[in-house]
Order: C-alpha cells, then sequence, then structure tokens
C-alpha cells in the first residue's frame, strides 16, 4: 500500500518510520525539509509540497501541530486543496478541534475526495512501537480501507461516526490527561515540601486504585525535573484550552480543567512549551 504522509514532528516520524518498516511505500513532506532525510535513508520519496504527495499518493495521512498548521497544509498555496480530487483520501490525525477538521473535511469532499479524522492516544513510545489507539470519524469507507495501516500504527482503532467525534474525544481523553498531570505535579510538590519522599510517594500511587501508566512512565523523570519531551507541553495547552472552548460550547463546567489550564500556560510563559508537558511540575 502507498501513503503519503504530511509532517514529520516527534509522531509523525516514528509513525511514518512504522509504515516503511512494515512494507508500506511512503512518500513524506515536512515544512522542515531537512527533517526527511532520516526518512528517505529508510526507503521514503519525498514530496516537495503537500500537493505534490497528495498527487502521487491515493491516501495521505497528516501529523501536524495544531489547528493553524492543519488548515495551512489543506488550504494555502501548494496544499493540499490542489490536487485532491475523486478517488484520493486524506486523513487527519493531528489533535485539533472539531470546528477545524469539519473545514477541513468540507473543502476535500466538495473536491470529490474522501476525508477521515483521526487523532490518536498514545505518545512518540506508543508511536514506534506501533501502539497507538486510533479515534476515527467521518467517511466510514476510508476508515475500512486505512485498516492495514492503523493495524500497523495501533494497537486498537475506534470508528466514532461524523466528522468531529474523533477530535472531541481526543479532547476530553487529553483534558483528563493534563488534569492528572497537574495533580500529580501537585501531589509530588506537596510530599516534598511536608517532608515525604517522592519516590515513596510514586510507590504508593502504584500499588492503588489510581495507579496508571503516565505516573509510572513520567513520575521518576519529574523528581529528577527531567522533561524530554515526548508530548511537547505546547501541544497538552493547546489541547486544554480546545477542550475548553467545547465545554464553553456545550455549557458544561470545568473549573479542574480551567485550572489546570492555567499551570500549562504559566508553564508556556515560563518558556517550558517545548519540554514534555510533564514539566509543569516546574510551576
Ligand atoms: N507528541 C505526542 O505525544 C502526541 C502528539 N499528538 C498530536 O499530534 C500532533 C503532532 O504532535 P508532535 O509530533 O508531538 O508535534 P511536533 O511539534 O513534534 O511536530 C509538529 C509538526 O507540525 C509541523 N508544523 C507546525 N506548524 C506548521 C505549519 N504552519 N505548516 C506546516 N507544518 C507545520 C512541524 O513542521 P516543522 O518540522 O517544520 O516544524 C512538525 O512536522 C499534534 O497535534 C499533537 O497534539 C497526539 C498524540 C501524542
Ligand atoms: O496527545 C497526546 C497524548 C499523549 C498520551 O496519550 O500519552
Amino acid at each position: 500500500m502507498e501513503v503519503g504522509f504530511l509532517g514529520l514532528g516527534i509522531m509523525g516520524k516514528a509513525m511514518a518510520l512504522n509504515l516503511l518498516r512494515n512494507g508500506f511505500r511512503v512518500t513524506v513532506w515536512n515544512r522542515t525539509l531537512s527533517k526527511c532525510k532520516e526518512l528517505v535513508e529508510q526507503g521514503a520519496y519525498v514530496g516537495e509540497t503537500p500537493a505534490s504527495v497528495i498527487n502521487k499518493c491515493k491516501y495521505t495521512i497528516a501529523m501536524l501541530s495544531d489547528p493553524s498548521a492543519a488548515l495551512s497544509v489543506v488550504f494555502d498555496k501548494d496544499g493540499v486543496l490542489e490536487q485532491i480530487c475523486s478517488g484520493k483520501g486524506y486523513i487527519d490525525m493531528s489533535t485539533v478541534d472539531a470546528d477545524t477538521s469539519s473545514k477541513i473535511s468540507e473543502a476535500i469532499t466538495e473536491k470529490g475526495g474522501y476525508f477521515l479524522e483521526a487523532p490518536v492516544s498514545g505518545s512518540k513510545k506508543p508511536a514506534e512501537d506501533g501502539q497507538l489507539v486510533i479515534l476515527a470519524a467521518g467517511e466510514k469507507a476510508l476508515y475500512e480501507e486505512m485498516i492495514p495501516a492503523f493495524n500497523v500504527l495501533g494497537k486498537k482503532s475506534f470508528f466514532l461516526g461524523q466528522v468531529g467525534n474523533g477530535a472531541k474525544m481526543k479532547l476530553v481523553v487529553n483534558m483528563i490527561m493534563g488534569c492528572m498531570m497537574s495533580a500529580l505535579s501537585e501531589g509530588l510538590s506537596l510530599a516534598d515540601r511536608s517532608g515525604l519522599n517522592e519516590q515513596t510517594l510514586l510507590d504508593v500511587l502504584d500499588l492503588g486504585g489510581i495507579a496508571n501508566p503516565m505516573f509510572k512512565l513520567k513520575g521518576p523523570a519529574m523528581i529528577q525535573s527531567n522533561y524530554p519531551p515526548a508530548f511537547p507541553l505546547k501541544h497538552q495547552q493547546k489541547d486544554m484550552r480546545l477542550a475548553l472552548a467545547l465545554g464553553d460550547e456545550n455549557a458544561v463546567s470545568m473549573p479542574v480543567a480551567a485550572a489546570a489550564n492555567e499551570a500549562f500556560k504559566k508553564a508556556r510563559s515560563m518558556g517550558l512549551g517545548d519540554l514534555d508537558f510533564s514539566a509543569v511540575h516546574e510551576v
């Protein structure tokens, strides 16, 4: 199967490499073209523009930072819309809001193309290991055609119905995750300042009802103030912001998420946006 891949950041690079290793023919594009080099060494082709990737491939996946990047790659000059046409599928796996996804979907569909949104749960390591959880919505036929790729990229994929449902599900999940990370940060600080051992707190948490892989993975590094970026903090804050907007639209009161968002915003203002989102601990 041949796929195009737009966006070779932390996630996109791992996902595209995974597809290559599993026998897919992959044509990549990244805004900073030099980031295509490692993929080329592994057998990928390079497209000069998003439009040229769409022209070459029947299916093209995008994994871009935020709504503005997702829109730009589709609507700007040399973008996806210039070449999308009947018989071609566009799968946006970026985390964006439902409105952004709908705008992209409408534009692609107007040109005769098929659209699927498919944001993912799971970070750098699950992306490398093909263990993501895929939250797809949109064109069911395209979802079914993408199953071979989703089976390589993820351990489970969900089809959630109409465009927007995948984006919303992803934002709800990340809103919960951001609140948990914020609570862990406060707990570690409270333990430390009140004379307790932080590692002992992690050990206690890991044996009880709120044990989870994230605390286990990130907690020990947080104690060392070590935040190598797997999920950049600026993206977590973007997701909190988009989740709070979804709450506004639906009149859902989210005081916990609002407080967590303030912590992530403060961390961004301290210049921590490119570190892992666990760097909220510094706030
Ligand atoms: N990291 C993670 O753990 C996870 C991330 N996600 C989501 O996946 C998406 C990608 O995340 P991640 O890989 O971590 O992010 P990165 O910041 O590592 O990569 C972002 C990508 O978007 C590209 N980009 C940014 N702005 C533009 C633009 N205006 N036009 C074109 N391309 C642009 C970047 O290109 P360039 O190299 O030129 O800057 C890069 O390829 C985000 O939506 C994130 O929320 C979802 C699950 C997990
Ligand atoms: O959007 C990022 C999600 C990170 C994760 O699920 O661990």
